[in-house]
């Protein structure tokens, strides 16, 4: 008699948010990043506006530590906070440095409408719902940074040593990111186990609006979208 191979909730999650990762993956964003070519005020809107997203992006983390039930798990929590802030930021702050823009005035920037509604989406997740809600919320942004640096490395790799983002590539594709994002992976897996079906579509829920999220971030900074009025 053959097993039957059970399939995991993020296999599941993968393969249904196809459509949408295509969509960011082929992004003329992400792909001008990728070729070296994006317009430096494009990635400046970018870089300002991440830098922002990525302070209460942090606080997802802080929430895993206080909502985790094992030591294990909240230091994993930690240690992302940790990486998120020393690491990720520094990116953005290296990349300011280069553009002339200090510190400060990368804190200051005031977040648009969509960089606004994408964290308020998860802080408000992350305030009312479980761990599992939290991970499914905060899950793409890693897993899917972590395949779009993999997928720059395969598809523009050849040309890395003259792109000027070429150090986004590799914070991306590094093996600090994908540890982060293979543990979150791990974790959502764990925390799924055994849920009914109404919890875990309320968890893809999560997942896929996170995703579309991811989207319009891209669309807003490749086209400088700031408030209207
Ligand atoms: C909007 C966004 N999404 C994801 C990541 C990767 N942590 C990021 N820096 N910014």
């Amino acid at each position: 008699m053959g097993t039957v191979k059970i399939k995991k909730f993020t296999e599941r999650l993968f393969e249904n948010v196809q459509p949408i990762w295509e969509k960011n993956h082929n992004h003329p964003f992400v792909q001008e990043l990728g070729r070296g070519q994006l317009a430096e005020e494009k990635f400046i809107h970018y870089m300002k506006q991440d830098y922002v997203y990525l302070i209460d992006y942090a606080k997802l983390f802080a929430v895993g530590v206080l909502k985790a039930q094992d030591l294990h798990t909240m230091g994993k929590f930690a240690q992302i906070l940790d990486e998120t802030l020393n690491v990720e930021m520094e990116l953005h702050r290296q990349f300011a440095a280069e553009f002339g823009i200090s510190r400060k005035q990368l804190e200051a920037t005031k977040p648009t409408p969509v960089n606004l509604a994408y964290t308020r989406y998860m802080l408000n997740v992350a305030q009312n719902g479980s761990l599992a809600e939290v991970v499914a919320c905060l899950l793409p942004c890693a897993w899917d940074y972590w395949e779009i640096g993999k997928l720059l490395r395969k598809q523009y790799g050849n040309q890395i040593q003259t792109n000027r983002y070429a150090k986004w590539i590799e914070t991306y594709d590094s093996e600090t990111f994908a540890q982060g994002a293979k543990w979150l992976i791990q974790l959502m897996d764990e925390l799924a186990e055994g849920k009914p079906e109404r919890e875990l579509a309320i968890l893809e829920e999560h997942f896929q609006m996170t995703s579309k999220y991811e989207y319009l971030f891209w669309d807003m900074n490749y086209y400088k979208q700031e408030w209207p009025i």
